[in-house]
């Protein structure tokens, strides 16, 4: 892989559902430890995004490259390739404690990227050492997401997809969860994020991607995004979602 080769190349990505057209002709990259959000109204397409990328629904037309080569034909291709992501819904095992939780992608197709001690160390990286061994359902929300998180992150992706990671937290913990995200892209992480909380947005991604019925409406830095007319209808959109 050359070093300009994008971590992540989105192209000409369209998906249809039925007479549905939820994805025309996206086109995007994540570059190396680039933290890149993926914003627009209810029903934009983002999820579909997430989707495509991880070959959970097939694209009608169009391609997607991971560090240059094309994306696995299965999700469960995705480990090997440097690739995770959180889910909307956390996913977490309840009855399972929070190391256990964070094992569960260890098990199974051996994972090249793994190291032995991985697990302590992300744990230790968001603050839930001391939870280790509490059931994931006796804690509150917030720790849950973290839990979440931490489980994507033990397998020691390149690329995170993180599916709105902000939603349902107060300010204190989208501060600390910003905090999170400038610390991966710091260790080299390239992180793809879906996100309706535009202040979060604004602040950790490096540029965003706006998309509004299945369309890229604008692309570049928050700054230009925030100062694009055509963006105005998406936004103002989002803000009453956020
Ligand atoms: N499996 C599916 N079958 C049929 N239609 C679908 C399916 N998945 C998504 N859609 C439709 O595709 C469009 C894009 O949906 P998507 O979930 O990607 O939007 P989104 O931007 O993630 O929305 P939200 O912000 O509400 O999560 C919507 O009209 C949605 O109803």
């Amino acid at each position: 892989m050359s070093s300009n080769t994008p971590r992540l190349q989105v192209d000409g990505l369209t998906v249809t559902f039925g007479g549905l057209t939820a994805l025309d002709d996206v086109s995007f990259t994540v570059g190396d430890a680039e933290t890149v959000a993926l914003i627009g109204p209810n029903g934009a397409g983002k999820t579909t995004v997430f989707n495509a990328v991880c070959s959970l629904v097939r694209p009608r037309a169009g391609t997607v490259r991971i560090d240059g080569r094309p994306a696995p034909t299965a999700p469960t291709g995705l480990p090997a390739r440097g690739v995770s992501r959180t889910l909307q819904g956390l996913g977490l095992f309840a009855g399972m404690t929070v190391l256990e939780n964070v094992l569960v992608p260890l098990v199974g197709p051996a994972i090249s990227t793994a190291v032995p001690d991985a697990a302590p160390a992300v744990l230790e990286r968001l603050g839930l050492s001391a939870e280790a061994g509490t059931p994931v359902d006796a804690l509150p929300y917030p720790e849950r997401k973290r839990v979440a998180l931490a489980r994507a992150l033990v397998t020691g992706p390149r690329l995170l997809l993180l599916d709105e990671p902000a939603g349902g937290l107060g300010a204190e913990d989208i501060a600390d969860l910003a905090g999170i995200v400038r610390g991966l892209s710091a260790d080299g992480c390239s992180v793809l994020l879906v996100e309706h909380h535009v202040d979060f947005v604004m602040d950790v991604a490096d540029r965003v991607v706006v998309l509004d019925f299945g369309r890229v409406v604008a692309c570049g830095t928050p700054d230009e995004v925030r100062a694009d007319p055509a963006v105005e209808a998406a936004y103002l959109g989002l803000e009453a979602a956020a």
